[in-house]
């Protein structure tokens, strides 16, 4: 903690000096000054081995280096060497004060250290891990003071943004800043990932900053929102997936593979059903869209969730995240909670039952992958869970609401045909995933600063009513006799489905 006003907390170094965290090319203060040079905005010296003397040498040099930039230091547990080096403040460890107690205890434009937000070798953990939605909580509690806040703990470049947007607290309060170890003091080029995590910091602060509530609000649809413009959005959407084809990874249950698979093809998409997670990283980098679906859980498959998650992250893939029976058991709840915290999805869809129990909410049961009931305001209840999760949320049943925490769409098509087989929601998981897909390959506008390319909003929209289109245009054949003829006829139909169909027969509210 250190009370100083006007400090630019965003890439804040923390130093080591171990030699099993420094790349063996790089000497420290060359590590130092390439990282100042790089961008960092504040030091703080961490010696946890050195004596006195070593101590004082080290902080001594590391200030003129520092001095030479214009960056403050701050020196890790010991006033005397802040003190005797003149330098701006002391970092000093508050072992388990509650949040609510440093409120009241700090000074003015105090900072405090969270972490580890994720899992670290650098230092030895005595408290559980506090995961970035934890980070969001405590940031809560800081509303309204002059506290400033840096995350620490796991933090590097491949995670950053994530950690930067899943942090951001349910009242939109954002971290102040990331501390750093390793990641800077083990690069190679610790000057290059320095200005890597600046530019993150950057367009993170700058697509905040122009965003309202979600970071994934559909610009396409900002100026001009009207049920024609949708309408037309996901004619062009359409057009667009089977144009670009995209791959669309799914990590599914074994009751629906096949059919998944099958209305992704049908609709333009390219499945690919993987999931051994040495496979993740590459399947990644192809254009297209992940889905994650819990339907069977298994602990095998959840390793690949997990990796797949991150990946897509990575690389701003769109990622939708079908809970399925998440309000069943404890393991399911306990899973898609760690899920959850670990990766940022795009799009969270699911019936009443399971989005409530994702909510924590008792207002809806769940029974089994089925829930009994439904909301009493489910307008307010969307855009606040699409707040609450930053993203896209899409609650199904008789009428589909979809929020992206800004706005709500109602969509009125389907047919009750859906509700007699296995897997229609799961198919409609395949569907948003493939749409998502499509517009991440026209969204490119749309990625600075966030974690997903394109228009999240348009591609569930357009997920649902393909398939719910599709849905009443089976039903009205006549070689359609009932759930066994009609799951044929359901593909077949998505797949002829034309863009003059979607603006002839979509059923449209706006809330
Ligand atoms: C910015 C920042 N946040 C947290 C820590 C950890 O402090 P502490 O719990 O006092 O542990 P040590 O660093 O002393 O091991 C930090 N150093 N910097
Ligand atoms: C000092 C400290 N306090 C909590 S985690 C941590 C270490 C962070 O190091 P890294 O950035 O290498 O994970």
């Amino acid at each position: 903690m250190v009370a100083h006003s006007n400090i630019d907390y965003s890439l804040y170094l923390v130093t080591s000096r171990d030699t099993g965290i420094l790349s063996p090319s790089n000497d420290y203060f060359h590590i130092l000054e390439q990282a100042l040079i790089g961008g960092v905005t504040i030091v703080q010296i961490r010696e946890k081995d050195a004596d006195t003397g070593e101590f004082i040498e080290v902080a001594r040099k590391s200030k003129e280096i520092c001095d030479r930039y214009k960056v403050p230091i701050l020196i890790n547990d010991r006033i005397d060497i802040a003190l005797a080096i003149g330098a701006h403040g002391v970092h000093v460890g508050q072992k388990d004060m509650p949040v609510t107690t440093a409120r009241r205890l700090l000074p003015k434009n105090s900072i405090v250290g969270i972490g580890s937000v994720w899992g670290t070798r650098t230092k030895k953990l005595t408290n559980p891990i506090v995961g970035v939605r934890g980070v969001g909580s405590i940031l809560r509690i800081l509303d309204g003071t002059d506290i400033k806040a840096v995350a620490i703990g796991g933090v590097k470049r491949a995670n950053l943004l994530r950690t930067l947007h899943g942090a951001v607290s349910p009242t939109n309060h954002p971290l102040d800043g990331v501390a750093i170890v390793s990641d800077i003091m083990g690069a190679e080029d610790p000057r290059a990932r320095c200005e890597a995590l600046s530019t993150t910091l950057r367009e993170f602060r700058d697509a905040f900053s122009s965003s309202s509530t979600s970071a994934f609000r559909p610009s396409t649809l900002t100026d001009n929102w009207s049920t024609d413009s949708i309408k037309h959005g996901v004619g062009e959407l359409m057009q667009v997936l089977r144009a670009s084809n995209p791959l669309v990874h799914q990590i599914t249950n074994s009751v629906v593979t096949t059919q998944s698979a099958n209305i992704t093809l049908a609709v333009g998409g390219s499945p690919i059903m993987a999931t051994t997670p040495e496979e993740m990283e590459d399947l990644a980098k192809y254009p297209g869209a992940l889905l994650i679906n819990i339907g069977t859980l298994t602990t095998e498959n959840l390793d690949g969730m997990f990796k797949a998650g991150f990946f897509a992250n990575v690389n701003k893939k769109p990622l939708v995240c079908d809970p399925v029976g998440v309000g069943a058991t404890q393991f399911r709840k306990g899973t898609v909670s760690e899920l959850l915290s670990t990766w940022q999805a795009s799009v969270i869809k699911g019936n009443a039952g399971e989005l409530a129990a994702l909510a924590g909410s008792s207002e809806v049961d769940a029974k089994g992958v089925d829930s009994a009931g439904s909301f009493e305001d489910p307008i307010k209840f969307v855009k606040n869970l699409a707040r609450r999760e930053r993203c896209v949320i899409v609650l199904t049943g008789v009428t589909d609401y979809v929020s992206d925490g800004d706005r709500v769409v109602l969509l009125k098509n389907g047919h009750e045909m859906l509700g007699r087989i296995t897997g229609s929601g799961c198919m409609l998981g395949s569907c948003i995933a493939s749409f998502c897909g499509a517009a991440a390959s026209v969204g490119e506008d749309l990625a600075v600063g966030r974690l997903v390319r394109g228009d999240m909003f348009l591609g569930a929209i357009a997920g649902i009513l393909v398939l719910t289109i599709a849905s009443e245009r089976a039903v009205a054949r006549n070689d359609v006799k009932g759930p066994g003829t009609f799951l044929p006829a359901l593909i077949d139909e998505a797949a002829a489905l034309k863009p003059e169909d979607i603006i002839d027969a979509a059923k449209i509210e706006l809330a």
